[in-house]
């Protein structure tokens, strides 16, 4: 059984965090472990409270699991605060595991998920330890200081954060305008690629951003390449995205069980 891992905040209302990463982790069938940074009181129509968790205890929960299993691949989500970056950063230096960082910072319905003091920690100690960062288009403003509009600025932006150390960058394309969904690519050997999946009209998506870095992790535990684990990841949350559940008031969660059904999403990829 291949083991994977995320350490990402509770979502009360099962959409996004560490609920959306086992789910999906479930449905990739390989073993889902979790260490839990931060409680969140919230539901499809936004966040109501936060509750850190101790750097200590996160260190704890870490140790625990890394004790006990062989951990291929893990995740990170909602990290809250420098002071828990810090420690997993020190955690993770010696323990030989894929790593996929997802720059949480703020949810759909504008509260911050992340201090702004934290993504100095982020770029400077988790960044260039990571194989895979997933940013959307505000996460990578704020991690590069750029205003990003075009394809060549997203590519000036994805260099800017390759320069930290991760191996490659996801520059997600969910906040952009357009029939497509078009999230692109790009490694630090200088290649790239993009994926183009249909634009879904919906207010049903939250969680995406949580349930595509989840399918990386689970691909990359299943021992897929950096390139296919993405591929696969898109496609999984394509359909999670087409089949909504309709369920809350709100912007509601996406579909894990469409996979599960059976549904194959279409995405192009554009070498
Ligand atoms: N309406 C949509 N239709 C199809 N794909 C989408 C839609 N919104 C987001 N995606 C895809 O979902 C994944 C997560 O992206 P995004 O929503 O930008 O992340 P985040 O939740 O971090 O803001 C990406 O692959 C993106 O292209
Ligand atoms: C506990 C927790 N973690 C992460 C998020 C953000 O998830 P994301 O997939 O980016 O989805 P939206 O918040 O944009 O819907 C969260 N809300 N809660």
């Amino acid at each position: 059984m291949n083991i994977v891992m995320t350490i990402a905040g509770s979502d009360s209302g099962g959409g996004a965090g560490i609920q959306a990463d086992l789910k999906t982790f479930q449905e990739l069938k390989v073993f889902g472990t979790s260490v839990i940074t931060a409680l969140t009181a919230q539901n499809t129509l936004g966040v109501e409270g936060i509750y850190p968790t101790t750097p200590d205890f996160v260190e704890l929960q870490m140790k625990a699991v890394f004790e006990d299993f062989d951990v291929k691949a893990l995740k990170t989500g909602m990290l809250f605060s420098a002071d828990i970056i810090q420690r997993i950063a020190k955690s993770l230096r010696d323990q030989e595991v894929q790593i996929v960082v997802d720059p949480v910072m703020i949810a759909k319905g504008g509260q911050a998920l992340l201090q702004e003091d934290a993504v100095r920690a982020m770029k400077k100690e988790l960044l260039p330890i990571a194989n895979i960062v997933t940013p959307n288009i505000p996460e990578a403003e704020t991690i590069t200081g750029m205003n990003i509009h075009t394809a060549e600025e997203i590519r000036e932006a994805a260099e800017k954060i390759l320069q930290l150390g991760v191996d490659c960058v996801v520059m997600k394309g969910g906040h952009l305008d357009g029939p497509s969904a078009v999230d692109t690519v790009f490694f630090k050997d200088g290649s790239s690629f993009k994926m183009r999946s249909k634009r879904i009209n919906t207010k049903h998506t939250h969680g995406t951003g949580c349930t595509f870095s989840a399918a990386i992790t689970a691909h990359l535990g299943r021992g897929l390449s950096l390139k296919e684990a993405i591929i696969e990841a898109k496609k999984f949350v394509q359909g999670a995205i087409e089949n909504p559940l309709n369920i809350g008031h709100g912007h509601g969660p996406t579909n894990h069980f469409a996979h599960r059904l059976g549904y194959e999403a279409e995405v192009e990829i554009i070498e």
